[in-house]
């Protein structure tokens, strides 16, 4: 097991002209534990994801432990990174196992290795559904399949390739709440046992804070907070970057509750980058048209 940890030093990011990540850094995410990035829509979350995978171009370095992935190609970023994205996968013909064995043979780690094949791979791809509680659906057709259950063979397919690296972009966003918990406990589980880097982008502040050791929470491409849950998650920092007035508690257990009380003014230059500037006037109230009854930023009514 690999002490290695994923570093990302000065990282830019652009669609065209625009700007997406703006000089990030991340220290240490560490092996073995599930390390959860969050932040208002926009904010650069699946972009950061897809640039750490090689998916979408990016400047500055990434680094797992001493190997250069940011000088790697997209073949060779792979063998080290799997990356799920937010959509569910397209229907397809293939049924969950089929489509788990085809994930488990085209991983580049796999083919160098000479990783199991046969019997022994149809195993481990089983294992790993009947891990994730969906073995009743290897021989179901993909297509055939619910919205949950596509994101569960989804991750499924992750999985079973074992990378070194995870990246999970909204996991659960299709799931129920028994599924939520139960995903975020096996891949806390899977990172514990492999010394696996999990970084998964999350909503759901709830579910971020009940398993993810830290919490890496983006703004406008950039880092407004980076900690552990009790660390990062204030009432100030709910104000400034998702623009709500919250409480933050501990329940009996210890864990990070938040409650929120509402939902602040807008404020154009701290929102969550919805629209570019021109698209702004677009988007602007008329003047005076501030929303009756709205909290204000310590919490009380308007
Ligand atoms: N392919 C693209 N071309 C141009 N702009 C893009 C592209 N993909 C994303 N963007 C823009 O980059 C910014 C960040 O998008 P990104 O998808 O990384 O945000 P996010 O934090 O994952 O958002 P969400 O929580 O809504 O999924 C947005 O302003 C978005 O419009």
């Amino acid at each position: 097991m690999s002490g290695d940890t994923l570093r990302v030093e000065g990282l830019n990011a652009d669609y065209g002209r625009r700007r997406v990540i703006e000089g990030l850094d991340l220290s240490d995410i560490a092996p073995g534990r599930v390390t959860g990035l969050i932040g208002p829509n926009a904010a650069g979350k699946t972009t950061l994801l897809r640039a750490l995978a090689g998916l979408t171009p990016a400047k500055g370095r990434i680094r797992l432990g001493s190997t250069e992935l940011s000088r790697l190609d997209l073949a060779g970023r792979a063998r080290f990174v799997t990356y799920m994205p937010q959509a569910l996968p397209p229907r397809s013909g293939l049924t969950v196992l089929e489509a788990n064995l085809a994930a488990l043979h085209a991983s580049p780690e796999s083919l160098a290795d000479g990783a199991p094949r046969g019997e022994a791979a149809r195993r481990l791809a089983l294992d790993t559904l009947a891990r994730l509680g969906i073995a009743d659906l290897a021989l179901r057709g993909l297509s055939e399949l619910s919205g949950g259950q596509r994101q569960l063979a989804s991750l499924a397919q992750c999985l079973v390739r074992a990378p070194r690296v995870l990246l999970l972009d909204e996991p659960t966003s299709a799931l129920d709440i028994r599924h939520q918990h139960r995903v975020m406990q096996l891949v806390s589980e899977i990172a514990a046992e492999r010394g696996m880097i999990v970084l998964v982008v999350l909503h759901d502040i709830a579910l971020a804070c009940r398993w993810c050791r830290r919490l890496v929470v983006l703004r406008k491409g950039r880092i407004a907070a980076d900690g552990p849950p009790e660390v990062a998650i204030t009432p100030e920092l709910l104000a400034d970057v998702y623009g709500v007035a919250a409480r933050v508690e501990r329940c009996s257990r210890g864990q990070v509750q938040v409650i929120v009380d509402g939902v602040l003014e807008a404020e154009p230059t701290k929102g969550a980058l919805m629209a570019e500037p021109a698209d702004s006037r677009l988007m602007a109230e008329p003047a005076g048209a501030g929303r009756a009854g709205s909290p204000s930023r310590d919490g009380a009514a308007a």
